[in-house]
């Protein structure tokens, strides 16, 4: 495993350190990250197939990801914040954190969306960048693709809402550059409280490694959330 680790690195060049002076230009901005890419092992590539072939009727639908956020989504949210100039300042600069790795050594993951079902499902390849214990993945890893996953459920099935609570039991550890699936699942909704759960398991479904039940809370126009109030991200984007 630590082999394949550390032939990871090397062909996703992150042994070399970061790329210095990158230009945000449309080509950057526009890549769906969500696509496969060199520093995708052959497990990963089988179930993106998989889910794939499941999108050709329709049932399940590949959602794009990107790394900076498209126009269509700062209009999405902007009714929710006070000062909508300043948001759209702050995300055009900002990066969605589980893309803010570099190719390979990060997150890598896809997700597939069934709207019938109410379903979400992620492929997720965790990178030697994510080490918690050693030669496994970090707890809060985990957590945030979890939150992302359950996140991007609650969103698709009840609308802009935001994680109000969060629950995960870690059963087994994951080995760093395995490929498991977090299954998540639209339980309940009451008024604009999403109830959201799901399970990470080994892609050939026999070892469970958590479970997460999830409370997203639908953002109410009429309570603006002021970003100023956050003085430091703020003024880390000046
Ligand atoms: C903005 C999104 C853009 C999306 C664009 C696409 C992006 C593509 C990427 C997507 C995937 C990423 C997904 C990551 C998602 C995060 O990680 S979000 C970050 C972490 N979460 C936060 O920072 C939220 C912080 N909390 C808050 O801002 C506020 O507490 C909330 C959650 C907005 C709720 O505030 P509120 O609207 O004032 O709610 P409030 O009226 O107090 O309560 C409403 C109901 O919820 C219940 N409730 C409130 N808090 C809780 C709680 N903690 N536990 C249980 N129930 C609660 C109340 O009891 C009440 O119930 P009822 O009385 O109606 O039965």
């Amino acid at each position: 495993m630590l082999r394949r680790c550390a032939r990871l690195l090397r062909t996703t060049g992150a042994l070399c350190g970061p790329k210095r002076g990158r230009s945000f230009s449309s080509e950057v901005l526009h890549v769906d990250h969500s696509l496969p890419n060199p520093s995708w092992n052959e497990d990963m590539r089988l179930l993106f197939d998989q889910f794939m072939k499941k999108s050709e009727d329709g049932s399940w639908k590949r959602l794009p990801s990107y790394k900076y956020n498209p126009t269509e989504r700062i209009e999405d949210v902007k009714i929710f914040f006070p000062d909508a100039k300043l948001l759209k300042e702050q995300m055009s600069q900002a990066q969605l954190f589980p893309r803010s790795l570099g190719e390979g050594v990060g997150f890598e993951y896809a997700m597939f969306h069934n709207h019938v079902e109410d379903r979400t499902v992620c492929i997720f390849q965790g990178g030697p960048h994510l080490q918690g214990a050693p030669g496994f993945l970090h707890g809060g890893a985990i957590a945030t693709m979890i939150d992302s996953t359950l996140g991007m459920c609650a969103i698709l099935t009840g609308g802009i809402a935001m994680t109000a609570n969060l629950n995960i039991n870690f059963r087994r550890p994951i080995p760093l550059c395995s490929v498991v699936v977090i299954n998540c699942q639209l339980d309940r909704v009451e008024g604009r409280k999403l109830f959201v759960s799901c399970n990470v398991r080994s892609m050939d479904e026999k070892t469970l490694y958590s479970e997460a039940t999830s409370t997203f809370v639908k953002l109410d126009p009429k309570k603006k959330i002021d970003i100023r109030a956050s003085g430091a991200f703020y003024t880390n984007l000046q």
